[in-house]
């Protein structure tokens, strides 16, 4: 057997759901699948959007690719006249990070969120139509994480009625910005305002950067690339900025000014809007993530599940074939998890979006009581989803054996661009401790306020605290109530076990971070009851299509049953399952991995993922994966002549036993 096509044929014979009706679940509605699947083919059948040499080329060069694909991208936006929503599919299939992920995910939010009705006038319709070309400029070389401690100085000059925006310090260079080296026209940077030698905490600011004319920096702007990153291809088509500013002068409105405005005067007046609101940008972008990494996640599980079912190790008898990999239940225990999880993900990610635009309605008519639990959800779902995620892809390279090492499996890439999603918009430990703070105050507030939203579990905080699990049989795991309740018993016990210890230090910011590594594992607790019960509000909703459903219970049961598993530790240590308990939790997972089986590519077939797309020999849809491999060993450049240059002057004078007389 040369390739695997007839493995994948058989595969989906084996299927006990309507693939179509999966699909359809996975995108979130007929529309939505039919709009992705429409401009996923237009991506895939353009060859100007071919992605599979990238890991090939220089950074020149692939910088220039970049721009080249996205200003195609721009005209077929404009030939076909494609929506907003449409354009942001576009970008997602072409599948290339580029300074229009920063023009349209965060300066134009951010104008949209933290802009005066004036400035949105001036400044969206330019920026939508691409006039002109923003980034978002916050982080330092010295600070990141903390954006109090930024150093970048915006000092109002009455005299001029402008800011003098000004790096003090090198640590203060602006670094990373994403479009900003060699593209944007204009960024927002945010730096500390100075009224009249007085502070007033960090804001937004546009500044313009190129000239519009002939793009080069305006004076008092020293702008370039920061560097390499990890991997080939992968992020290196994005091209992330250092900026030095020196006295570096912008009109007074050119401040976004809806949380504090600054007067002609110089006075600065605090508006009813909370501070918080600067950080909003941050909180849609991070809800952006938690949405896409399901995407991510499911690319990877798509590649591993089908090379899985055509890879096969052992048990030949007769001189018959040996075993699928996919059928050992060690591959099974590391794959169908993360297959779960990418569902899971799916679904908590459409369930954030939701949430997002609640809060963000609520913003605009100035209603911010939800915006603590808003910031928490996202900060930490951000954090639980993208760890996952990167961790998930890794496993997926090792679930491929050696070929998951080759550039054209496709994970190599996947996972280079995808790692840094770890750190940007917040790195996953400073997000956990942001969830954290809202944590404690819930637990500290229990005896008199009723928390609300997704930790309104803990409003039966005695019986989660004093009740056991009542499991006995396997069997008695399938019941989403009894997982959802030892999911809520050992958060709920978690946190006030942290609010116990926390109550006991003087010094409360001592104690949070004396007990911070604690702290970070219940916040990852509470952010798993959220992921696991919007699972099950997904299964409580009606889901067309037959045995849809009856699989996606399937997966939510390995979800749930896998994460008690991995974290068994903590449902025994809070005393709420026995390891008899957990023990059987473990029986009905193994039983729930035969239940995935037959299914499985049909599973990842739902995704509807084009091999554009995957951009990986091992995930084919055909699963025709070693001569394919074989094919594209001698296509590579690298195999262009027998004799690779530098043979002759540095291997044959060894050979010869010539070294010495030879030219190095
Ligand atoms: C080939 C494969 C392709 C796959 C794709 C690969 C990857 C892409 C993956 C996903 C992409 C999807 C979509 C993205 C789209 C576009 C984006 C493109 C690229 C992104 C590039 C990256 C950009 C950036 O990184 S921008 C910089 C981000 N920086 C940060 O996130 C800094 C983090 N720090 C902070 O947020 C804050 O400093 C802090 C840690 C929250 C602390 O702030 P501080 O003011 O000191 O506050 P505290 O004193 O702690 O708290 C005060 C009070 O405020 C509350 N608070 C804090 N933040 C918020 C908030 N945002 N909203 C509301 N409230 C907030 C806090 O809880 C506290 O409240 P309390 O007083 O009640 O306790
Ligand atoms: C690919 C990429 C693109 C980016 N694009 C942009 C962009 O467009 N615009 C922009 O402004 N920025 C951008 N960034 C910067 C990014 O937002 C920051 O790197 C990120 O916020 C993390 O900050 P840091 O680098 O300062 O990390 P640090 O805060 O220095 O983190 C270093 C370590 O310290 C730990 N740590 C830090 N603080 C604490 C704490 N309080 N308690 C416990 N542990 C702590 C962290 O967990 C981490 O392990 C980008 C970064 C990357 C990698």
């Amino acid at each position: 057997m040369e390739g695997g096509v007839d493995y994948l044929i058989d595969e989906r014979k084996k299927a006990q759901f309507d693939v179509e009706a999966m699909k359809v679940a996975w995108a979130g509605s007929r529309q939505a699948f039919e709009l992705s699947d429409r401009i996923a083919k237009l991506v895939a059948n353009d060859p100007i959007f071919e992605k599979f040499s990238r890991p090939m080329l220089g950074r020149k060069e692939l910088f220039k690719n970049s721009l080249r694909k996205v200003a195609h991208a721009w005209k077929l936006i404009i030939d076909l006249r494609l929506s907003e929503e449409e354009a942001k599919l576009l970008r997602h299939y072409i599948d290339e990070p580029a300074y229009t992920d920063l023009q349209w995910e965060m300066f134009i939010p951010a104008i949209e969120g933290q802009g005066t009705e004036e400035q949105k006038r001036k400044w969206l319709p330019l920026a939508r139509k691409m006039q002109v070309i923003g980034s978002y400029a916050q982080t330092e070389l010295g600070h990141g994480s903390n954006v109090q401690g930024l150093e970048t100085t915006a000092t109002f000059d009455p005299q001029t009625d402008e800011f003098v925006i000004h790096s003090p310090t090198l640590t203060s260079s602006k670094w990373w910005p994403g479009g900003t080296a060699k593209v944007s026209t204009h960024a927002i940077v945010y730096a500390r305002l100075i009224l009249d030698g007085q502070f007033h905490g960090v804001h937004g600011f546009i500044v313009q950067l190129r000239n519009l004319e002939n793009h080069t920096p305006l004076p008092g702007i020293t702008v370039g690339d920061i560097g390499m990153k990890f991997g080939n291809g992968a992020y290196n088509t994005m091209d992330n900025g250092v900026i030095r500013f020196n006295h570096v002068h912008i009109p007074r409105n050119q401040m976004l000014m809806r949380v504090s405005q600054v007067t002609r005067e110089g006075k600065f007046v605090q508006s009813d809007v909370p501070r918080q609101l600067l950080y909003g940008t941050m909180v849609y972008v991070r809800q952006k993530i938690v949405a896409d990494a399901s995407k991510a996640l499911s690319r990877a599980v798509c590649i591993a599940t089908r090379y899985s079912a055509v890879r096969r190790q052992f048990g030949s008898r007769n001189g018959g074939p040996e075993i699928q990999v996919i059928d050992y239940k060690t591959q099974q225990s590391r794959l169908f998890p993360l297959l779960a999880s990418a569902y899971a993900f799916r679904f908590v990610g459409e369930w954030l979006k939701w949430l997002y635009t609640d809060v963000k309605q609520r913003l605009e008519a100035n209603d911010f009581s939800t915006l603590p639990e808003a910031h928490a959800c996202t900060a930490g779902l951000k954090s639980l989803t993208t760890s996952a995620t990167a961790d998930g892809i890794e496993e997926c390279r090792k679930l491929c054996g050696g070929h998951g090492y080759l550039v054209s499996s496709g994970i190599p890439e996947l996972f280079a661009t995808y790692v840094p999603a770890c750190t940007f918009e917040g790195d996953n430990v400073v997000m956990m401790l942001q969830v954290a703070r809202f944590l404690v105050k819930t637990v500290s507030e229990l005896g008199y306020k009723q928390p609300v939203g997704t930790t309104a579990y803990m409003r039966r905080v005695t019986a989660l605290m004093q009740s056991n699990c009542a499991v006995r049989t396997a069997e008695e795991w399938l019941n989403p109530g009894v997982v959802v309740e030892a999911f809520e018993a050992r958060s709920t016990r978690m946190a006030v076990a942290c609010g116990q210890r926390l109550a006991k230090f003087e010094n409360p910011e001592e104690g949070f971070a004396e007990l911070s590594a604690d702290l970070v594992e219940a916040s990852l607790a509470h952010c798993q009851v959220i992921v696991v019960s919007k699972f099950v509000e997904k299964l409580q909703q009606e889901i067309p299509g037959k045995g849809v459903k009856r699989l996606l219970e399937v997966l939510f049961y390995v979800y749930a049953l896998f994460l008690l598993h991995k974290h068994q530790g903590d449902f025994l240590a809070t005393g709420y399952l026995t390891p008899k308990q957990a023990s059987l939790a473990n029986d009905q997972l193994r039983i729930l991995y035969s239940k995935v089986r037959p299914n499985a590519i049909a599973l990842v077939d739902s995704f509807n993922h084009t091999d554009h797309l995957l951009s990986s020999i091992l995930g084919r849809y055909d699963g025709n994966v070693y001569p394919k491999l074989y094919e594209a060993a001698f296509n590579d450049p690298f195999n262009d002549s027998d004799i690779a240059d530098g043979i002759h002057q540095y291997v044959q004078p060894m050979l010869r036993q010539e070294l010495h007389s030879a030219k190095l």
